[in-house]
């Protein structure tokens, strides 16, 4: 891309970068050119903070006009950002190709529920044409309004439905997964087409539904392992036996790849949808936590977070205290304690509670605390499911520094899962709240 000369930036060798010749930069800042050091600088910081254009700041060309890109790295895109991984490292090749198609499916899903209102597309799904709903006796004459109902006996919200089958699409059609778990699915999903990928998915395609109709925050939360029970598959399915099923009600057997402890993800994360819509995630090992913004006017995602990580320790808690009074003794002790500021930080800790995991998990990571679904007398293990929302979520906040733990203060990592649509208790947070946390949790 070539500027013309009555821009003051000479091209950089960074495509999308300019670099400010600074004579020139200062003039443009109305800087004029007196060699008063101290006074430029503190012109050009004055520009700084009203966001004019500074020295090194990127600059990309929206519509043809040199546009200040807010924030010194955001003209990196996620498509260039995972390109320049690979180039350095080959083995994460099928892992772009997979996070752009989570990614694709995300801004799809981050447009539905922009416009869900608009679309009609609030409210419930309802079970029409006489398939199944709810308890199957229930063949009155009204059947067909009744809600749709997931395998959990949750009822399905139409963007619940929607969002599954865009991000199921997504991931299918990169042809790199031959196994999916979502929280819309009652079974595991069998892709014929892939049965030697190397990896399987798990995802909640619609986080914090009960929050979309009042367009408060919602996410899309993902993860993906590593799938070493390709020849397993392959020889029960050539042997037709036990029972995973495809959408063709195809039976095969294994869904050992899906069942494996969130420490063994290859990749999690999730995409908030809120003021703005932003997709966290690592690739785990030496890989940050990472953050991209949806720029509404280039459609891309661009950096935005380049290295997430967790304050040690933070002030707010997250956790739904209407259920107190249902809590075992210690949890509620914890959170007295910490709410008069009788914790190990004396600090007095604020309640902030969205009701949307990926909201309060998002928010937890940026300024710290803790976030927690305990689990109570009446649901011993919570409402969060393990696969595909405590697992993803905690592999994340680990990976940014931050801590993990049930209330039963085991590391949530470590849970090895008994099925698809298993609920379990999860804390997570800044890693000293997390520790805390612990020394209240009395091992059953
Ligand atoms: O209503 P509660 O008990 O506070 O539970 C809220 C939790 O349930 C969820 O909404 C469950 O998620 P789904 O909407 O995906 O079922 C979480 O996002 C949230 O943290």
């Amino acid at each position: 891309m070539k500027f013309t000369s009555r821009f003051p930036f000479e091209a950089s060798s960074h495509v999308g970068l300019l670099k400010p010749s600074p004579t020139r930069l200062h003039g443009f800042l109305g800087l004029g050119n007196n060699n008063n050091q101290q006074q430029q600088q503190q012109k050009a910081d004055e520009a700084r903070l009203v966001g004019d254009i500074t020295l090194g700041d990127p600059v990309v060309m929206i519509n043809n006009v040199p546009t200040v890109a807010q924030g010194p790295l955001s003209t990196i895109t996620l498509q260039r950002y995972l390109s320049s991984l690979v180039s350095s490292d080959e083995s994460l090749r099928e892992m772009e190709g997979l996070m752009l198609s989570i990614a694709m499916a995300c801004k799809t899903i981050s447009t539905l529920v922009n416009r869900a209102g608009i679309n009609q597309l609030t409210g419930l799904e309802t079970d029409v044409m006489g398939t199944r709903s709810g308890s199957q006796s229930n063949n009155g004459p009204n059947k067909k309004n009744k809600p749709k109902k997931n395998i959990q006996g949750e009822d399905q919200k139409k963007l619940d439905v929607l969002s599954n089958g865009v991000l199921k699409n997504a991931l299918k059609f990169t042809g790199k997964l031959g196994l999916l778990a979502s929280e819309e699915e009652d079974e595991a999903l069998l892709i014929e087409s892939a049965l030697d990928s190397r990896y399987v998915a798990v995802f909640d395609p619609l986080d914090g539904s009960s929050n979309i109709d009042a367009s408060i925050c919602t996410g899309t939360i993902f993860g993906v392992l590593e799938d070493d029970s390709v020849d397993i598959k392959n020889e029960y399915k050539r042997n037709n036996d036990d029972c995973v099923r495809d959408e063709d009600a195809e039976c095969v057997n294994t869904m050992d790849a899906l069942l494996q402890p969130g420490s063994q993800l290859a990749a999690s994360g999730y995409c908030m949808y809120s003021s703005s819509t932003i997709l966290v995630f690592t690739l785990g090992g030496s890989h940050p936590v990472i953050g991209f913004t949806l720029d509404p006017q280039l459609g891309e995602f661009v950096l935005t977070h380049p290295n997430m990580r967790t304050p040690k320790r933070g002030s707010y808690y997250s956790v739904n205290e209407g259920n107190s009074w249902l809590w075992d003794a210690s949890i509620r002790h914890y959170i007295d304690k910490i709410k008069r500021g009788e914790g190990q930080s004396k600090k007095r800790y604020s309640s902030r509670y969205v009701g949307s995991m990926v909201g309060d998990v998002h928010r937890t990571l940026l300024y710290g605390g803790i976030f927690g679904n305990p689990g109570d007398v009446q649901h011993r293990n919570g409402k969060l499911r393990l696969i595909y929302e405590c697992s993803p979520m905690s592999f994340l906040v680990e990976q940014a520094g931050g801590g993990s733990c049930t209330s039963e203060g085991k590391s949530v990592l470590e849970v090895v899962p008994e099925g698809v649509h298993q609920r379990s208790t999860c804390w997570l947070g800044s890693i000293e709240d997390v520790e805390e946390l612990k020394t209240y949790l009395v091992p059953e």
